[in-house]
């Protein structure tokens, strides 16, 4: 590993709930080199927009607590960091796209008014005349590839389908220079062609730009199409890691070989077949390995002890005793 531009070390991320702390983080580990696409996947409720919202800084206030990790975003650690410094992050450095592009969007402001306000923000001091401003913002809207940018940057939200949202959040984006892109399950609220179109566009720009990607899906098949390296995520930590050919090739953790053998359901998210039961209630999580009381392979210890990561070379790493 030469020198990450992000650094998730041993994240622990707990939720005040009614009945006590919901410990749905449980030591996550992951990081991002320059210009590296990587994919993180697990089934609905595993973690993964926990893990992202905390590179952000942006769980819920009062109802998230983190006891134990670092985030060293370029060697500094975003958890501990002041919000001055933690804004400059935000407004230059790392932009997140959310699955329902409508959340993202502002109803009441145009499509040109709301890209041309984040450009002032991302590149405030630096004097920008209101010209400038826009023909950014007609560039950004052209790079995701809307022909007609003029008449898109005088539209509302509402007047434009789905697909096309998701494309302006896209925009948004990366209309001013950013080094990491987080994609949340960009796309999964729109049908099939259209997410695919989202995906590929989202991957040339990355692409094009030199940017990093991180692409949260529940899908290990959109995973292998746009990144270069996978993580695999059960209930709240890293199963299994591997540059995405490798972990085609030789799965080794149950749960990525249960991923693999399951059917996405053809509506809405989810898995139909492949693994039995459930993520496990993370007010009382299994002791051990959390996946044991799913894992058809579970052995006496897997109920005791946490399985430590093992590494099977070229950054290929599984956490089980399997192995
Ligand atoms: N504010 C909150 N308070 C309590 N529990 C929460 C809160 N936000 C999320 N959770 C719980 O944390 C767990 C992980 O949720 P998270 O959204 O991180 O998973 P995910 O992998 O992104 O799932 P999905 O694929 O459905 O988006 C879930 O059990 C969820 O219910
Ligand atoms: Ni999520």
């Amino acid at each position: 590993m030469s020198n990450p531009i992000l650094d998730i070390k041993d994240l622990h991320v707990w939720y005040r709930t009614y009945a006590g702390f919901s410990r749905v983080l449980d030591g996550v580990n992951l990081f991002v080199e320059k210009g590296e696409k990587v994919g993180l996947v697990g089934e609905a409720g595993c973690g993964k927009t926990t893990t992202m919202r905390s590179v952000l800084r942006i769980l819920p206030e009062g109802q998230s607590h983190t006891p134990q990790g670092a985030i060293l975003f370029h060697g500094k650690n975003i958890l501990t960091m002041p919000e001055r410094d933690l804004q400059a992050i935000r407004a230059g450095a790392v932009s997140m796209i959310f699955q329902e592009p409508s959340a993202a969007l502002n109803p009441v402001f145009t499509v040109g008014t709301q890209i041309a306000d984040i450009i002032r923000y991302s590149l405030v001091g630096k004097g920008l005349a209101k010209e400038k401003i826009k023909e950014m913002a007609l560039q950004a809207i052209r790079e995701v590839y809307i022909p007609d940018a003029e008449r898109i940057f005088d539209c509302y939200p509402n007047q434009l389908s789905g697909g096309m949202k998701q494309r302006i959040c896209i925009a948004m984006a990366i209309v001013t220079p950013r080094e990491l892109l987080i994609a949340d399950e960009p796309g999964t609220a729109l049908d099939v062609t259209i997410q695919d179109q989202v995906h590929r566009i989202l991957k040339g720009l990355v692409e094009k730009k030199g940017m990093s990607l991180i692409m949260i899906t529940h899908s290990l098949g959109v995973a292998r199409e746009l990144t270069d390296r996978i993580y695999v995520m059960y209930a709240g930590s890293i199963v299994e890691v591997a540059k995405t050919g490798d972990l085609f090739a030789k799965p080794c953790h149950p749960y990525t070989l249960g991923l693999m053998s399951s059917v996405p359901r053809l509506a809405g998210g989810g898995l139909a077949a492949g693994i039995y039961g459930h993520i496990p209630d993370y007010l009382k999580p299994p002791q051990g390995c959390r996946f044991h009381p799913r894992c058809p392979k579970a052995t006496p210890k897997c109920q005791e002890e946490k399985p430590p990561m093992v590494d099977l070379g070229d950054g290929h790493q599984v956490a089980c005793f399997l192995e």
